[in-house]
Parts: structure tokens; C-alpha cells; sequence
């Protein structure tokens, strides 16, 4: 359902220039989840920000199968749920604003969503602040799928979470895709993660992508040095 073919970035001019992504090429399928791993400044994040259309490539495209509203068929979640959410609205406020446009009753559709992430009614009234890292995590990640899209784009989302957390979220993610075919392209750097949740698997280095590890057995198996060296 995503496909991006020979996908190039760079950023600044002349001799400032500096080639962020080189020819990347990957799929996400239907119902799929997939991760991405690499070590810090390995071009992830300008790559899903590519993926949502939040700057332009050079080089290559991003195409979707069979969507026809962009923004509703493709959301992101970022890493930093308390920076994405305005400090000063409830959780309501938060939830009805990608919402703005729908035609029903947004509270109605709220209310159904809340049970999909072990979210409460109580937790509507309560203002960011009020909530948990992992409450906050997961209005976060209710805001994204509130829309119901076909894909969605986690970058880093349980990267700042205490391990706990962290495995309530990843089966939450887990749990909403087997319910909703929801698509996942799940970016992160934690390995254990990633291996568990994902079947296929693409190594970030530099700015390529350096191998595709595909699952056997419950495990990655990797043949570049590099990816044997991070799944080691
Ligand atoms: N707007 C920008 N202008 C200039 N350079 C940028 C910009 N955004 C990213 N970069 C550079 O691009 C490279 C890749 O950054 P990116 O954030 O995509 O990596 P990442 O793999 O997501 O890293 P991390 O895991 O630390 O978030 C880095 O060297 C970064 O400094």
C-alpha cells in the first residue's frame, strides 16, 4: 500500500550540502507492520516526514495504493506526545480537532474510539498535564487513528517510556492492527522492539537503506555487517 521508489534528501546549498537520504526504496503492504531501524542520524525521521508529505524529496516518490484522501488514509505519530498536544485543552479538545471536519457526532465517535487505546470517559476532561506518560502516549496515538487511516506512521513513539509503558503501547499497536488492518511502519532504534513486533525490518545507514531482515522463526536473520552488528 506505500511504496517509495529511489527516494533522495539533502539539506542546504554548495558547500553546505549535506545528502541526508540516498535512493531508498521500500514497501509497507496492507495490514502490514514494518520497522525501520538505525543508529541516530541515519535519515529515519526525514523520511517519514517524506512519507507524510512534510517536505518534499529531491528525488524519487512516495506513492500510496488505492487512497484516494491522503490525510485521512496516512497519519503519523511522534515520538513526544506532550510537545504534539496544546498544554491548555482537554483531552476532548485534543481528539475533536482532526475531527473538525466530520459530519455525525464527533463525541459519539470519541467516546467508541476511547476503548480501542484502554482509554476512559473520565480522561476526556482532564488537560495533558493530568495524565500519565502513557495515558498521554496513548490520546496521542488515539488522535492519529481517530480518523481511521490505512496506514500509520509511528516515529520513536515508545522511545522515552519506561519499559512497562512501553510494552502497553507496543500492544496496543499490535492489537489495533489485527482489529482494524491498520498498516504500520514502525520507526525506532530499540531492536527488541522492533523484532518483536515487526516481521520485516529495514536497516537504516547513512542515509540508505543497507538490508531488508525478514523474519524466521521469531528471529531476524541478517547478512550486512552492519545489521549484524545492531542485532547482535
Ligand atoms: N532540517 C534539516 N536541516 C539540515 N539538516 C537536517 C535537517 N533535518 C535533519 N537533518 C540532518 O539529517 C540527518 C538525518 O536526520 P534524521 O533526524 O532524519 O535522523 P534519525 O535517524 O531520525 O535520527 P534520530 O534517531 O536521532 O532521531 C542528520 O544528520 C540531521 O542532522
Amino acid at each position: 500500500m506505500l511504496k517509495i521508489e529511489n527516494l533522495s534528501k539533502s539539506y542546504g546549498r554548495g558547500k553546505r550540502k549535506k545528502n541526508v537520504l540516498h535512493d531508498v526504496n521500500l514497501t509497507v503492504g496492507e495490514e502490514e507492520i514494518v520497522g525501520i531501524v538505525g543508529e541516530s542520524g541515519s535519515g529515519k525521521s526525514t523520511l517519514s516526514r517524506l512519507i507524510m508529505r512534510l517536505e518534499s524529496a529531491d528525488e524519487g516518490t512516495v506513492s500510496f495504493a488505492t487512497v484516494d484522501n491522503f490525510y485521512a488514509s496516512c497519519q503519523i505519530v511522534f515520538q513526544n506526545a506532550s510537545a504534539a498536544m496544546n498544554p491548555s485543552w482537554t483531552v476532548r479538545d485534543i481528539l475533536k480537532e482532526p475531527l473538525r471536519k466530520m459530519k455525525g457526532d464527533r463525541d459519539a465517535h470519541i467516546r467508541e474510539m476511547l476503548e480501542k487505546v484502554s482509554l476512559e470517559e473520565k480522561h476526556l476532561d482532564r488537560r495533558p498535564s493530568e495524565l500519565s506518560g502513557g495515558e498521554r502516549q496513548r490520546v496521542n496515538l488515539l488522535r492519529s487513528i481517530l480518523v481511521e487511516p490505512k496506514l500509520l506512521v509511528c516515529d520513536e513513539i515508545v522511545s522515552n517510556l519506561d519499559r512497562l509503558i512501553q510494552k502497553e503501547i507496543v500492544e496496543l499497536i499490535q492489537r489495533l492492527n489485527r482489529e482494524t488492518g491498520m498498516a504500520i511502519l514502525f520507526i525506532s532504534h530499540d531492536l527488541d522492539v522492533v523484532e518483536h513486533l515487526c516481521n520485516r525490518v529495514y536497516v537504516m545507514k547513512s542515509g540508505r537503506i543497507v538490508e531488508e531482515g525478514v523474519k524466521r522463526d521469531g528471529r531476524f536473520s541478517f547478512e550486512h555487517p552492519y545489521s549484524l552488528l545492531l542485532f547482535e
